[in-house]
């Protein structure tokens, strides 16, 4: 319990109507959500506006209410305090309620359109080796050091969020690292949070639905940097054409890591094989566990976090080497009749050539490719023949299926799919709608030593059809097809 006007502190006030010395019990923003005493914060989203929902507030009995618009007749005994902007209200009070769990931590930030859960999930592993007691938010879990809390999104809102430092603080622990989406940016999640630094993996072509232009996916990203305390640091991948412009206006100190550019984090790539990579990084060779060059960058960007933190450079490479990735990333069974199957969350164009490519750097020429993959529904659009053309173009087979469909046609999203596929690759092209039946498809279809690869839903243990989560687990799925059809 806090009284409302200790959690007002650092709001931008317009006006205030009743009394601030009002206790509230918590903060909601949804007004199905209201109890006795809860402070509800009118948020204007993309389907609906919080404000339409005052007088529901109001019927349940809120402590007060905070909106960025007055309703007309304001109810007598309630308090009312009008924000210039109620998301980032939400943010500064959300963090005052809790005490403002993110200044007693050492907060990380990663963002970027690939690469945040594998740098989070590498950063938790590396400092809870290190010895330390350290939270985690992703979009796999979130964690106190291993006790694991389910996520429903990959940066929570800006309630849950400080909710979840809090509980990190309460538990001991002195580090965090959190996926900053682009989303949370642009819907200020991670307003009144004070990071002690932020890293940029990579930007490229994903959520054009929700930003409506690259232009403006950048400008969420870079307003991330833009917010950095000074005394915080900014790690920034300079291999990225973006990279510069992240860092262009922010108030924390600069550093770059990069595996093409002279910087103050150098990596080489020296092999890259199913057993993992072979890297020097700043003058040291290592043989790390994670496979794929992406995860070069990965790496380097985690041991830059630990170097700029205060760690040691050669006990944080020792420990980083020894790491594996997070679920779904790259996760491999090999069959009975050594068939790989693949499972990886690869769900932008992006990603899905960056795994491609991998495989055809780390196979045998005469392993056969299989590539099944779908795109998922209300999302970008615009990337579903692009990663259909990337699939033909790096596989020597590709069955299209279903992703999640959410509230999508399955089959207009194949077709939007089918679009990118050029008429030389039709023969090599299936489309299976079913995504259990496209696994058993490819298993059908995969002889001994062939690689199967099943992108786009990773560590996910469900498909989302119509609002309704249904089981489903890729790999749990394609064991099973392999012990089903004696492969
Ligand atoms: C597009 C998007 O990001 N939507 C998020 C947004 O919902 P919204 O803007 O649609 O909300 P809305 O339904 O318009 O409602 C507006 C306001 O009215 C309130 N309301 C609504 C109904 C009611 O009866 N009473 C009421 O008070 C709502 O609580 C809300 O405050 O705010 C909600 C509360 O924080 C989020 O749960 C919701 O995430 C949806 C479920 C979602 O799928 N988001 C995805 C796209 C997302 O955020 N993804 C990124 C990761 C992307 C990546 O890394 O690739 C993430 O960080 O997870
Ligand atoms: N640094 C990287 N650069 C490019 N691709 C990467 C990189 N790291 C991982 N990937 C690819 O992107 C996929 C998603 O990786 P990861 O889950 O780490 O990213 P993310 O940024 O957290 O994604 P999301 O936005 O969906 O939460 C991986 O399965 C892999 O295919
Ligand atoms: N964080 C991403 C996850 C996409 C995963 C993919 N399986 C899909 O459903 O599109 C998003 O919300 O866009
Ligand atoms: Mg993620």
């Amino acid at each position: 319990m806090q009284l409302l006007q200790n959690i007002l502190q650092h709001v931008q006030v317009l006006s205030t109507h009743g009394s601030l010395e009002v206790p509230v019990q918590g903060i909601v923003f949804d007004s199905r959500q209201v109890r006795e005493g809860s402070l509800f914060v009118a948020v204007r989203g993309v389907q609906a506006d919080g404000h339409a929902f005052m007088p529901k507030a109001e019927e349940a009995h809120a402590a007060a209410i905070v909106c960025e618009e007055l309703p007309q007749e304001l109810k007598p005994g309630m308090t009312y305090v009008q924000v210039k902007d109620s998301a980032e209200a939400l943010g500064q009070m959300a963090s005052a309620f809790y005490g403002h769990p993110s200044k007693k931590l050492q907060l990380v930030g990663v963002t970027g359109t690939n690469g945040k859960t594998t740098s989070v999930t590498l950063l938790h592993k590396l400092f809870r080796e290190l010895g330390y007691h350290v939270g985690m938010i992703s979009t796999v879990q979130n964690q106190i050091d291993e006790e694991v809390i389910p996520s429903t999104h990959t940066t929570p809102d800006a309630v849950k969020l400080n909710e979840l430092l809090a509980q990190m603080v309460k538990a001991g622990c002195t580090h965090a690292f959190m996926e900053v989406s682009s989303h949370a940016m642009v819907q200020r999640r991670v307003a009144g949070i004070t990071f002690a630094g932020g890293v940029f993996t990579n930007i490229t072509h994903d959520h054009l639905d929700y930003h409506g232009s690259f232009e403006e996916y950048i400008k969420a990203k870079k307003s991330f940097f833009d917010m950095l305390p000074k005394n915080a640091f900014a790690l920034v991948n300079a291999d990225d054409k973006r990279g510069p412009i992240m860092v262009q206006n922010t108030k924390a100190s600069a550093h770059f890591y990069a595996l093409r550019k002279m910087v103050e984090f150098k990596g080489r790539l020296i092999d890259n094989t199913i057993q993992g990579l072979h890297l020097e990084v700043n003058g040291q060779e290592i043989w790390a566990k994670l496979i794929g060059a992406f995860n070069a960058y990965n790496l380097l960007g985690a041991y830059g976090v630990a170097v700029l933190l205060g760690e040691d450079p050669t006990e944080s490479l020792t420990v980083l080497s020894s790491l594996s990735s997070a679920a779904g990333r790259f996760d491999y069974v090999v069959s009975d009749a050594q068939i790989t199957g693949i499972v990886d969350y690869a769900h932008t164009p992006d990603a899905l050539e960056n795994v491609l490519q991998t495989i055809q750097q780390i196979r045998n020429p005469n392993q056969k490719v299989i590539t099944l993959v779908g795109c998922g529904g209300n999302r970008d659009a615009a990337k579903r023949p692009v990663m259909a053309d990337i699939a033909c173009r790096l596989s020597d087979q590709v069955i299209l299926t279903s992703d999640n469909p959410r509230f999508e046609e399955p089959q207009a999203i194949l077709e939007d799919m089918q679009k990118g596929v050029k008429p030389l690759d039709f023969k090599k092209t299936l489309s299976v709608l079913d995504r259990k039946e496209a696994i058993k498809t490819a298993v059908m279809l995969a002889q001994p030593n062939d690689i199967i690869l099943v992108a786009g839903k990773g560590h996910e243990t469900y498909q989302e059809i119509k609002g309704v989560k249904y089981d489903f687990d890729d790999k749990q799925i394609l064991s099973e097809m392999f012990r089903q059809l004696g492969k």
